[in-house]
């Protein structure tokens, strides 16, 4: 058996960790890290573990837990990973952190759109982005993973294919992305509150997401040129789900395409990939991901203005954080992929 531990499991990416690897076969869940909680029984927390688990939550730190655990879970405000995390750690025990600290590669980027110093410089060469569609390979030799952002998954799942085919024109990419309010964490501020967020859709940081510069390098690193884009977020009033629209011009080489043919190719690059779901006649919809590790994708070109429009959805907390985080760690310890996360979602909910 695997043994994970979570730190910031009472969050909500952190519960949804515990949720998954409590039902995990191969999975022995040894700490279940809450500093405001420290103490407390999980199931006083969260009900739901009633007559699930007994464990109690503990005020642990990396350093401890490195001691008793193969891997361990971070899910913690960006810029806490950082100052926890050292060389001595990794050579006992694997990190996988579901916050930023370890996704971006240019450290003046990080500084640039975090504004917090980062506490451990010298493993940023060594974590690997941990989109397992995209980096399968660096991620089975991986000992600390950067899980991507939730938006992120999305949106670069969604145009993946287009920039690896050199299809659009680099810099015409504009991404306008919707998430559900428990992408904001369990934090209790107050633009998350029912009556504050309910009835209405809000645009927010917009031209100024941190989420941008990690779009931007991954999708670099695919096309092997320097992308620039524009990435709009809005909050919605549901619990969970990311919907992104993803908008690009086509190139001369693009124009060639018929819908249909940028279908084929969407469903050959991702051919092999169990959670990728390609559509054709009908358009992703959260409600159809949620509580599932899935990433809906269709794809549609406007002739009379030549773009390509490619829509993807994702659950946020699943696909976008804690089940990429188990994803991940199934590929590091040579697991079946899609051990402990293969679930459907719930309908009607
Ligand atoms: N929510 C989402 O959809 C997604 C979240 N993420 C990332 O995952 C991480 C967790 O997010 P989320 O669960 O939403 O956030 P929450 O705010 O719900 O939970 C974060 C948890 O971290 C703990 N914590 C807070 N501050 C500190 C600190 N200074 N030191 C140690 N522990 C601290 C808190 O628990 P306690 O005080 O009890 O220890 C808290 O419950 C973030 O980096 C987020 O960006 C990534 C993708 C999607
Ligand atoms: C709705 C909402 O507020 N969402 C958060 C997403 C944060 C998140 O998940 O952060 P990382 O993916 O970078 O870890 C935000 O926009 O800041």
């Amino acid at each position: 058996m695997i043994k994970a531990a979570i730190v910031g499991a009472t969050g909500y990416a952190g519960q949804e960790l515990v949720r998954l690897l409590l039902r995990h076969p191969d999975v022995e869940l040894v700490s279940i890290g809450s500093r405001s909680y420290d103490g407390q029984p999980m199931k006083d927390v969260y009900p739901l573990y009633e007559h699930i688990t007994e464990d109690i939550c503990k005020n642990r730190t990396v350093e401890e837990l490195s001691e008793i655990s193969d891997v361990i879970f971070l899910a913690l405000p960006h810029g806490v990973a950082s100052q926890e995390v050292n060389k001595d750690i990794l050579d006992k025990c694997k990190i996988i952190d579901l916050g930023a600290d370890f996704r971006l590669k240019d450290l003046a980027i990080y500084k640039d759109w975090y504004k917090v110093d980062h506490g451990a410089q010298d493993l940023i060469e060594e974590a690997v982005y941990g989109l397992c569609e995209l980096h399968r390979k660096e991620i089975k030799k991986a000992r600390l993973i950067g899980n991507p952002g939730c938006y992120t998954t999305c949106s670069i799942l969604s145009l993946a294919p287009l920039v690896k085919n050199h299809l659009i024109e680099e810099n015409s990419i504009i991404i306008d992305a919707k998430s559900g309010v428990t992408g904001a964490g369990r934090n209790g501020q107050l633009p998350y509150m029912f009556c504050e967020c309910t009835e209405s859709v809000k645009p927010y940081k917009v031209g100024a997401h941190r989420h941008t510069p990690e779009i931007e390098q991954e999708l670099s690193l695919l096309g092997n040129e320097e992308i620039k884009l524009i990435f709009t977020p809005n909050l919605v009033p549901m619990n969970r789900g990311i919907s992104a629209n993803c908008y690009a011009t086509l190139n001369d080489v693009g124009k060639q395409y018929t819908e249909e043919d940028l279908t084929t190719l969407y469903r050959d690059f991702y051919k092999d990939e169990y959670f990728i779901r390609i559509l054709e006649s009908r358009i992703p919809d959260t409600k159809w991901v949620k509580g599932s590790n899935y990433c809906d994708l269709a794809v549609k070109v406007d002739q009379r203005t030549n773009r390509v429009i490619v829509i993807g959805a994702i659950d946020n907390l699943f696909k976008g954080a804690a089940g990429q985080a188990i994803q991940n760690m199934n590929i590091m310890f040579d697991l079946p992929e899609k051990t402990g996360i293969d679930l459907i979602t719930d309908y009607p909910v």
